[in-house]
């Protein structure tokens, strides 16, 4: 007897759940905040991420999964322990429950043995894992059945996933380990190299989202945000300002990474296949394809039509909604 099937986009940045007939009933930050004497929890989700960079010597605030996988096992199984009690899964851990889990395309087998594992021990019932790419197609709402070829990119926290499917499978994909993460490391330091200013994790993802921007010519609006830090040469805090060119020249390295994923897929690909990504175009899902303009980024290099997803952060956990149907027969 089997309670709610599940989906879970466990990312490197936030955690997604998924419930069969209620649509997505979780969305939060993959953090966990644990005291360090006693090895107790003391916040997980959103409240745990308030505390990053803030928290005294007794609490550390870790993100236990990097780069897409597991890099803290113990801590991820605490944080989908809390996290499934708290998305409401009636009689959770109680009454075994089937769940979906997206891991990156490119993952090894022991990694994703331990995804499984982790899930197990949160009181799943029975896992079944499928790739990050093929989730957020079917997320998208793109047709990935037909005979026709279809090109996605899911930039995520951590990771970057290109694939292109047909006929329900994917032919040619590539995993990169860049995503949102490493934007945000870029930018940091890009502000200690050029205004000698040391600036949080948190400052970074916020002058990403609000100014960040992937082509030189500069966002129109909302170009200019105050900053604060620590002067690393005072040791005062200081506030400067950073506007969008900046942020474009900050991330131009880790930016064009992903560009060159996306043309090393495409030079892969079959000549047919090839032929229907050029009417079709390609589709960005997660979160990092937020940053401002980096679809007019990808079309400009590619020479093909480039498409936001409708919800790009929900585009994977409503991909595993989809297909947890037909994953348990
Ligand atoms: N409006 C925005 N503009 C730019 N970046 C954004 C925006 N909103 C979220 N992000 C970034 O998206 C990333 C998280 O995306 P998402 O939740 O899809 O990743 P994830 O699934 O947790 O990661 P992964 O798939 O790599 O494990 C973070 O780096 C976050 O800063």
């Amino acid at each position: 007897m089997f309670g709610t099937d599940l989906g879970i986009d466990l990312g490197t940045a936030s955690v997604l759940v998924y419930a069969q007939g209620r649509g997505i009933v979780l969305h939060e930050p993959s953090v966990v905040a644990i005291d360090k004497n006693t090895g107790r929890r003391i916040a997980v989700g959103e409240e745990a991420r308030m505390m990053l960079g803030r928290t005294p010597g007794s609490i550390m605030v870790i993100r236990p999964m990097r780069d897409g996988v597991i890099a803290d096992y113990q801590t991820t199984e605490i944080m989908l322990k809390y996290l499934l009690k708290k998305a409401g899964i009636k009689n959770w851990p109680f009454i075994k429950n089937r769940v979906v889990v997206c891991i990156p395309s490119g993952v090894t087998e022991v990694e994703e043995r331990a995804v499984k594992q982790a899930a197990m021990k949160a009181g799943a019932g029975q896992v079944k894992v499928i790739e990050e790419p093929y989730a957020a197609a079917l997320g998208a709402g793109m047709d990935i059945y037909g005979p026709e070829g279809n090109m996605v990119v899911d930039i995520g926290g951590g990771t970057t996933d290109i694939a292109v499917i047909s006929l329900g499978g994917v032919v040619t994909k590539k995993s990169i380990r860049m995503g949102g993460d490493k934007l945000d490391e870029s930018i940091i330091r890009f502000i200690r190299r050029e205004f000698n200013l040391m600036i949080g994790e948190r400052t970074a993802e916020d002058i990403k989202i609000k100014v960040g921007c992937a082509v030189q010519e500069g966002k129109a609006d909302n170009t200019e945000i105050d900053v604060r830090g620590r002067d690393l040469i005072t040791g005062l805090p200081k506030t400067i300002m950073v506007d969008s060119k900046m942020t474009y020249k900050a991330m131009e390295e880790s930016l064009e990474v992903i560009v060159a994923g996306v043309k090393d897929v495409l030079e892969r690909t079959p000549p047919e296949l090839a032929a229907d990504i050029m009417n079709r175009g390609i589709v960005l899902t997660g979160g990092g394809s937020m940053v401002n303009s980096l679809d007019l980024r990808i079309s400009k290099e590619t020479g093909l039509i480039v498409t936001l997803a409708d919800h790009p952060i929900s585009c994977v956990a409503l991909g595993t909604g989809k297909v947890l149907k037909n994953s348990f027969k």
